[in-house]
Parts: C-alpha cells; sequence; structure tokens
C-alpha cells in the first residue's frame, strides 16, 4: 500500500495567529526592565523568527545594544512568561480546524513542523484543543537542526508514516518555502502570516489566503492522488 498522503504544516502565521501572545510577552519583558514597549504592527515577519529576534529588536528600539549575555538572561525571562501566557490571545487562523477534519477524513495525515522549539509548541497545541488533529509534531529541537534545513520535514513525513513523494508543505515564509525545497516536496504558501517578503515573490507552487482555499491548491499541485479528486 502506497504512504498516506501528508501535509507539513508551520505552526507561528500559518495554523496559529501567535503575535498577540508574542508581542504581549515582548512587551512584559521590556516593561520589566523598565522600556518601553515596541507596537506588535512594526514586528512584521519577526514573529516567525523566534524570540531572540524579537528582543533584539525590542532593545533596539529602546537604544538598547543586544549583548549576547542580556539576550540569553532576557531569553529565559521571555520563555517564562510566554509559557505561562502561551494561548491567552493565540488561536488558530480562519478555517484551520476545518481544515484539518477534511484532510483527515479523507485519509490525509497531518503534521506540523515548526521553528518554535516543541516545549512551547505542544503545549501552545494542548491549550487550543488542537494537538489530536496531529500525527506528528516536531519543533526546532526536535532534530538535529531546524527549517529550512530538510530534515525537520523529512522527519515530520517519516513520524506520521508518510511519503515525501506524497508530502505537501503549507507555510508563511521563506524559511518553510527553502525547507520544502531541500526536501523535495511542493510548498503552499499563506498570504496571511508573518513575512518580510511577500510570498508572491518567494515563488511557492501554489498561494492562498484562506485555508477554505487549500484543497483546491492541492489539487491543482496534481502530483498527489489522495486529494479531493481522487479520494
Ligand atoms: O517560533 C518560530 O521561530 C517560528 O515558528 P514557525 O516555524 O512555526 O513559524
Ligand atoms: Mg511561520
Amino acid at each position: 500500500m502506497p504512504a498516506a498522503p501528508t501535509l507539513v504544516f508551520d505552526l507561528d502565521g500559518t495554523l496559529v495567529d501567535t503575535m498577540g501572545d508574542l508581542s504581549a510577552t515582548l512587551n512584559a519583558v521590556l516593561a520589566s526592565l523598565g522600556h518601553a514597549p515596541v507596537p506588535p504592527e512594526s514586528l512584521g515577519s519577526l514573529f516567525g523568527q523566534g524570540a531572540r529576534a524579537l528582543l533584539q529588536r525590542g532593545l533596539a528600539d529602546n537604544g538598547v545594544t543586544a549583548e549576547p549575555e542580556l539576550i540569553e538572561t532576557l531569553y529565559a525571562r521571555f520563555l517564562d512568561h510566554y509559557l505561562a501566557n502561551i494561548a491567552v490571545h493565540s488561536r488558530p487562523f480562519p478555517g484551520v480546524i476545518a481544515t484539518l477534519q477534511r484532510f483527515r477524513a479523507r485519509g490525509w495525515r497531518c503534521t506540523i513542523c515548526t521553528n518554535k522549539p516543541e516545549y512551547l509548541a505542544r503545549p501552545l497545541l494542548a491549550a487550543l484543543g488542537m494537538t489530536g488533529h496531529f500525527d506528528a509534531i516536531v519543533g526546532s529541537d526536535t532534530f538535529s537542526c531546524a527549517k529550512p534545513h530538510a530534515e525537520p520535514v523529512l522527519g515530520a513525513i517519516a513520524r506520521a508514516e508518510g511519503s515525501p513523494a506524497r508530502a505537501i508543505m503549507v507555510g508563511d515564509s521563506k524559511t518553510d518555502i527553502d525547507a520544502a525545497r531541500a526536501a523535495g516536496i511542493p510548498v503552499v504558501a499563506v498570504t496571511f502570516g508573518y513575512t518580510s517578503v511577500p510570498v508572491e515573490e518567494l515563488a511557492p507552487d501554489a498561494i492562498i489566503s484562506h485555508f477554505d482555499a487549500l484543497d483546491a491548491a492541492v489539487e491543482r499541485l496534481g502530483t498527489l492522488p489522495g486529494t479531493a479528486a481522487s479520494a
């Protein structure tokens, strides 16, 4: 029997809108130092680049040089606060849950390959009641390297007992598109995530602006049995 078709989703900016909690945490850390908050609108693609990148920007905006030791101290403070407040504002993007249910009902495996460490990704998904929708959850610390390397993408597919020959990545950033290319699988980009470069300029195989459009995008990619057309 051929391996089940597999979707490999990015998390931040693709499945879940996490910017509210990430920016609230950044601003709590800045406030603990007596610094001014940074408006979330100015952080853009940094939401998909990890806590250290957010801290660097927050300090720079307050005229503080981000020495590595300071970043590491604040990183620990950031993680404590974020973990304790991981799903205050964060919610799945419109259509996410129905899409996961639809694809799984057709026999697709659904996986996550995020550059959030697994110890943050899992509590976030649990708090949102989403864990059970996934056959594998892979974070930045699950394997020896993170996206844009192929290893975590291929690892997520393997853990779900899928095959790269029947897998599609869905992401919001250059990191996701590069990781999909490295893994040799097609990639669908969403337009509502966290990216400094419009995804149109990154030449993904398909672009969607709502999860309702994922089925048609997957069908257009046309390489995969098990899509809506043949299920
Ligand atoms: O938290 C990050 O660094 C990025 O997470 P993502 O890969 O799910 O977008
Ligand atoms: Mg992302």
